[in-house]
This record gives C-alpha cells, structure tokens and sequence, in this order.
C-alpha cells in the first residue's frame, strides 16, 4: 500500500531558526491526529505538506507526489489538488454566498467552473448546508462556517484532508456534529484525514494514529492504542470503606493520584520499586479493603503532557 506520507530528514529553517529538524516520518493511509505544544512546528509541516514552503533539506512524499520544488510548480499542483485544507483562521469570502464561496474554492483548485458549481451544490447537500446555501457566508453561525469551511476542503474530492482545529469555537452539539462528519469522510468515503488539534479528545474520537512534535521534531508516533497502552506503573485502585486515610498514605508512599473515578476509587502511577502488596498492607492499616486492582491504559493527555515536558 502507499503510504499518506513518507518524509526522510526533513529540514525547514528560517534564517537562523530550526523549525523542523530531519523529520522522518511514514504513516499508512487513515486518520491521523497531529498533536504538539504551541510552536511545535505543526503548522510549518503543514506548509510543506501543502506546498506552500519548500522544506530547507530533506525529501518527502504525500502518496505518489513529492514535496519540494517552488509554489507554482507542476508537482505542487498536484499536491493541493491530492489535497484539501480546512484552515483554523476565518478563511471566508464576505458577500459570497456560500455556493459561490464553494464554487469559487473549486476553481482555484483547477476545478472547471460547471464542475465546481455542481460539486458546491453536492458537498453543501452533504454537510447539511442545502436550505442555507444561498444566504452570505458571514451570516451564518459558527457552526455552519466551520462546516462551509470544510466544503471548500473538499470540493475537489481530495484523497487527503488537512485539518487545522476543525472543532474551533464550536459548542458541544456542534463539535459533536463536525466530529462525526470527519470521521464519516475517513471511514466511509475513504479520505485520509490529518487533524492538526490541541484538542486531545477530538484525536481520541476520530484518529486511529498519532504523531506528537514538540520542539520541532516528531517525539511519538503510533495507534493511540498502542501509544497509550497498558503501563507497568499505571493502575486502578478501588477501596471498600472510609478511603481519606489509604489515600493519605499512598501519596506519602509517593504514589501518584491521576484521577479520582468515583469515591474510594482511583487511577495512580506508583514510583519504582513499587510492589503491589503495599496497596494491600495499606489498606489493612487504614482498615479498609481492596476490592479492585488492576493494569490501567495511560489516557492521551497523560502520554501528551509526559511527552512535551521530556
Ligand atoms: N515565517 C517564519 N519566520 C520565522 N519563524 C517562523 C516562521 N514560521 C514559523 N516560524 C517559527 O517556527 C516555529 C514553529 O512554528 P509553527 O507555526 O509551525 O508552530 P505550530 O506547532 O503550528 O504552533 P501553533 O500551535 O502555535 O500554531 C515557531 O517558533 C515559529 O515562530
């Protein structure tokens, strides 16, 4: 199979500035979450990715297309038309409506104009903009302007998907609603989706894989799954009885309290050396009983937060 994406040593500068530092990268057709701090260098991959900069060294593939090469180049071409960018910023054309605003997207990514027109229509049917899709693209909500930005994104029926905060200022049933569209264009229409996000959930719902920059370069990459998965040190901890004295004690052991599940329950991290006999002996001594015990996932925000401050 050909991969999304396969980057070798790939290098951006600017000036005397590194932003990206020899990334080497290959990633399987799927969703994909990019994850990193803020001036990661999330974005200047994104760029390249784009082929709006050249990277400074280094070589790199989306499918079959290279990377490189100047902004108007025959191959970058290709790449925006393999590719459909939803920006974080508003992108919006005020006093079009938004099958203009549509249409217009498709022209400027080639499309022949008759074409467009009727992609605009189809991909604004799709995203449940039909009944709105003659008013002007400031008069709509926030919701239905994350979703018009998305239409533009895939007016040309890209193969990728680049998504820059997609999720942005949404309320909870709106997040929701974008969520499921972009998890809907993977799973059931086949597009390979890149969602660049601080919004750790948003990776969890749709993305099968993660990649983590921080500094400028790639610190993880891997299926949530397995990135994510069973620790040693990471347990669950439920205790019958009053728990103020067991918790007391194992914070003084140097057992890490991550979360409080419910009363009497948590998830921990306990220090090296640790044996889990010590839960027990501590129970007894606070007169309370261990009535669950076992292996706990790490969630992606304790992975993120671990990675970043490494
Ligand atoms: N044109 C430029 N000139 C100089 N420095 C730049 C330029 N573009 C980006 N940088 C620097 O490169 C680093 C990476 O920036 P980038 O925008 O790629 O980060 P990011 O991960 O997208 O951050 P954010 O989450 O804040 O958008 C930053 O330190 C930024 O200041």
């Amino acid at each position: 199979m050909t991969p999304l994406l396969e980057l070798e040593g790939l290098t951006r500068t600017f000036g005397s500035f590194t932003a990206l530092h020899g990334i080497t990268l290959s990633l399987p057709p799927g969703r994909v979450g990019l994850l990193g701090p803020n001036g990661a260098g999330k974005s200047t991959l994104l760029k390249i990715l784009m082929g709006l900069i050249p990277p400074t060294s280094g070589r790199g593939r989306v499918f079959d297309q290279e990377l490189g090469g100047d902004r108007d180049s025959a191959g970058n071409w290709r790449l925006r038309r393999l590719i459909g960018f939803m920006p974080e910023a508003d992108a919006l054309v005020p006093g079009l409506t938004g099958v203009e605003y549509v249409t217009l997207a498709g022209e400027l990514y080639g499309m022949p104009r008759r074409e467009a027109q009727r992609r605009a229509h189809e991909v604004l049917s799709f995203l449940e903009l039909e009944e709105a899709r003659y008013r002007r693209v400031e008069e709509y909500s926030a919701g239905m302007k994350q979703r018009v930005k998305l239409a533009q994104a895939i007016v040309h029926d890209p193969p990728v998907l680049l998504l820059d905060e997609p999720t942005s200022g949404l309320d909870p049933a709106g997040r929701d609603a974008m969520l499921r569209l972009v998890q809907a264009l993977g799973a059931d229409h086949g597009k390979s989706v890149i969602l660049s996000t601080h919004l750790l959930a948003d990776v969890e719902a749709v993305c099968e894989r993660v990649v983590i920059v921080a500094g400028g370069r790639v610190r993880r990459v891997g299926t949530v799954a397995e990135l994510c998965g069973r620790r040693d040190d990471h347990y669950r901890v439920r205790v019958d009885g009053d728990p103020a004295g067991f918790r007391d004690d194992l914070l003084t052991e140097g057992v890490q309290l991550l979360g409080e599940v419910g009363p009497g329950e948590w998830r921990v991290s306990v220090p090296r050396g640790w044996t889990n006999l010590a839960f027990f002996k501590l129970a007894e001594v606070n007169g309370v009983t261990v009535r669950s015990l076992t292996r706990d996932d790490e969630t992606l925000e304790e992975l993120f937060l671990r990675t970043v401050s490494s």
